[in-house]
């Protein structure tokens, strides 16, 4: 059998496709990315990064084996790279103020990504819940490989980049792979199934979280 995130991987590889092309992430590389455009997908993604840690530790306490319990709850506590403390370089950098992040609110694509995650976890199972984070860390570190080679002229994006391409996010994606694979491993079939469409949903929106940032969506 083979391990259950290469059939993931496989059903996902035309959204991902879809991501690796994306408009928004050619011009981050180009760096003809609307400095506009890189400030509101901070904005939006500081909602994803924050539930994303809570929804880790939620898991975490839901999960019996010790070594995936520590993992996670590492993942919340942002010890698997300095994504953290690069954003908030990013922000002071682009003078994003506490009153303009207040004056904020979700858009719409993050919302319905999070809003998954948490129905995962809720309504479906840890297992499925943990396939529904896998394709932050992994499609991030394939998006952080490819444009490693040609890096970006704009200095903002290309530490965007270097976040994505590091050993330590490189590693914390693997070890995620792993966790998956062995919960996956554990399950029976319809569980699989469940796990599959988690992590074919979740990459969906990673798309989709582009466009959202690329189109400055809005509700109204
Ligand atoms: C929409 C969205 N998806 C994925 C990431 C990337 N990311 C978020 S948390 C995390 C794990 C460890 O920090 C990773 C890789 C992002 N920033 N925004």
């Amino acid at each position: 059998m083979p391990e259950i995130t290469q059939s993931m991987h496989q059903l996902a590889e035309p959204l991902w496709q879809e991501s690796f092309n994306h408009p928004f992430i050619k011009e981050l590389a180009a760096g003809n990315l609307p400095t506009d455009t890189f400030r509101y997908y901070l904005k939006q993604d500081r909602y994803y990064l924050q539930n994303f840690g809570d929804l880790h530790k939620q898991i975490a306490d839901h999960i019996s084996s010790p070594k995936i319990k520590e993992f996670l709850y590492a993942g919340a506590e942002g010890l698997h790279d300095d994504e953290a403390d690069v954003r908030k370089t990013f922000f002071q950098e682009l003078a994003i103020t506490p009153a303009e992040i207040e004056a904020t609110p979700i858009a719409p694509n993050a919302y319905s990504y999070v809003s998954h995650m948490y129905h995962e976890l809720h309504e479906g199972s840890p297992a499925r819940a943990a396939a529904a984070l896998l394709p932050c860390y992994w499609l991030y570190n394939e998006i952080g490989k490819k444009l490693i080679k040609n890096g970006s002229p704009v200095k903002i994006y290309q530490q965007f980049i270097d976040t994505y391409d590091s050993d330590g996010f490189t590693d914390a994606t693997n070890e995620m792979i792993k966790i998956v694979d062995e919960l996956g491993a554990a399950a029976n079939s319809d569980e699989q199934k469940g796990m599959k469409t988690a992590f074919v949903r979740s990459s969906w929106f990673e798309l989709h979280f582009w466009g959202m940032a690329y189109e400055h969506q809005q509700w109204a």
